[in-house]
């Protein structure tokens, strides 16, 4: 389970930056002992300044580019949640604009250490070096928006929800207070984990479950899919449809007995919204709550449902019951799915091991 950001570290901006490299230069000259005559140690220590200056820029740059994914080879759910989060094409220039830069350090030491060497004069040195300080303060400054784009960026990114994608997913939907976080905690062995998610305030939780021999994840996700799709804006859109890639499995909360504090027409038309934008998905329903709710209103859900063609569950999650069976239901579905993933994962570690 690994955010793709994880790795990604800070970004200086381009006075942060400079300010370390010259910092470093400093101090390296000053712990060097050079040798020779006063022209010479003049020399050697002016082109180590030079030296360590684009060495700790460089160095800085390129691990920024190195731990940093590209989008494009991300697992399709990351790359729907980062598409709201970042836009990809500033980040794009903003990776480009730092490759940039390394090479134009790169290319403006190799010029100066050129002039430093060529020259006789202790005085000359210290200016071309002061001079290549300037066009490399110059030229990170060119990237400084850059530079505080990708943080900003880094900054949302890492807090992206942490999530097993090569475990078939079941997603939890239904009205607030209907029993979704009980009946993962029922249904689920390990205590749930919080991961973030940036587009709810609760973050989302994981659970999971095994059936002896393969693993389920079970995911709740707070603010999403608890309300009619009619009052989201843009972003949490985005997100429901990064759920898609996600989910396998959609289990539906009804609460028949309405202490949740949603009246069952209310319900029902929730269920209709999320059964028609989750249309290519299996369904699980389950009504809970049965231990409070009267017959006559589980009556009425079940025909609801039924009349759907699926076959509700009942369950009290705070007591157990009926838990068993969604968990059944739920391994009847995606048994078979979670078969093929393992042997995919099985033939990728073979096919590593033939390859080393
Ligand atoms: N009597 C009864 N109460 C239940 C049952 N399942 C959940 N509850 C209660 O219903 C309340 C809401 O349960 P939660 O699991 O927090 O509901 P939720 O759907 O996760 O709510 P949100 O996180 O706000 O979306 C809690 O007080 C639970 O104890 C049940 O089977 N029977």
């Amino acid at each position: 389970m690994r955010n793709p950001f994880e790795r990604m570290p800070t970004v200086l901006t381009a006075d942060e930056l400079i300010d370390k490299a010259f910092r470093r230069a400093e101090r390296a000259a000053s712990a060097f002992k050079p040798r020779g005559d006063r022209v010479k140690k003049a020399r050697q220590r002016e082109e180590l300044r030079v030296r360590t200056v684009s060495n700790v820029i460089r160095d800085n740059l390129r691990k920024v580019l190195e731990r940093t994914p590209g989008l494009s080879t991300l697992p399709p759910f990351y790359q729907e949640l980062v598409d709201v989060l970042v836009d990809r094409d500033t980040f794009h220039k903003a990776m480009a604009g730092i490759d940039w830069a390394i090479r134009m350090v790169r290319t403006l030491e190799e010029r100066y250490v050129e002039r430093i060497r060529y020259s006789k004069d202790p005085d000359e040195m210290a200016q071309l070096r002061r001079q290549f300080y300037g066009r490399v303060a110059s030229v990170l400054r060119d990237i400084d928006d850059r530079l505080r784009y990708l943080n900003k960026a880094r900054e949302v990114l890492k807090d992206l929800p942490v999530v097993d994608l090569d475990v078939p997913t079941i997603v939890i939907a239904g009205h607030p207070n209907v029993g979704k976080s009980t009946l993962l905690k029922a249904l689920t062995t390990a205590k749930p984990e919080i991961a973030s998610y940036p587009f709810t305030t609760r973050g989302i939780n994981v659970g999971q479950f095994e059936d002896g021999y393969f693993r389920y994840q079970v995911i709740d996700t707070p603010g999403l899919l608890d309300r009619p799709l009619s009052e989201r804006n843009e972003i949490e859109k985005q997100a429901i449809l990064a759920l898609k890639h996600l989910g396998k499995v959609i289990v539906y909360v009804f609460d028949p007995s309405e202490y949740c504090g949603f009246p069952i027409e209310e319900q029902m038309h929730l269920f209709e919204e999320i059964h028609g934008e989750f249309r290519e998905f299996p369904f699980i329903v389950v009504l809970n709550k049965v231990d409070v709710a009267s017959e006559a209103q589980i009556k009425r859900v079940e025909e609801f449902v039924r009349a759907r063609e699926l076959e509700p569950i009942r369950v009290a999650a705070t007591k157990g019951i009926g838990v068993e069976e969604v968990r059944k239901r739920i391994i009847e579905i995606l048994r078979p799915m979670a078969e093929e993933l393992a042997k995919k994962k099985i033939e990728e570690e073979l096919r590593k091991y033939r390859e080393s």
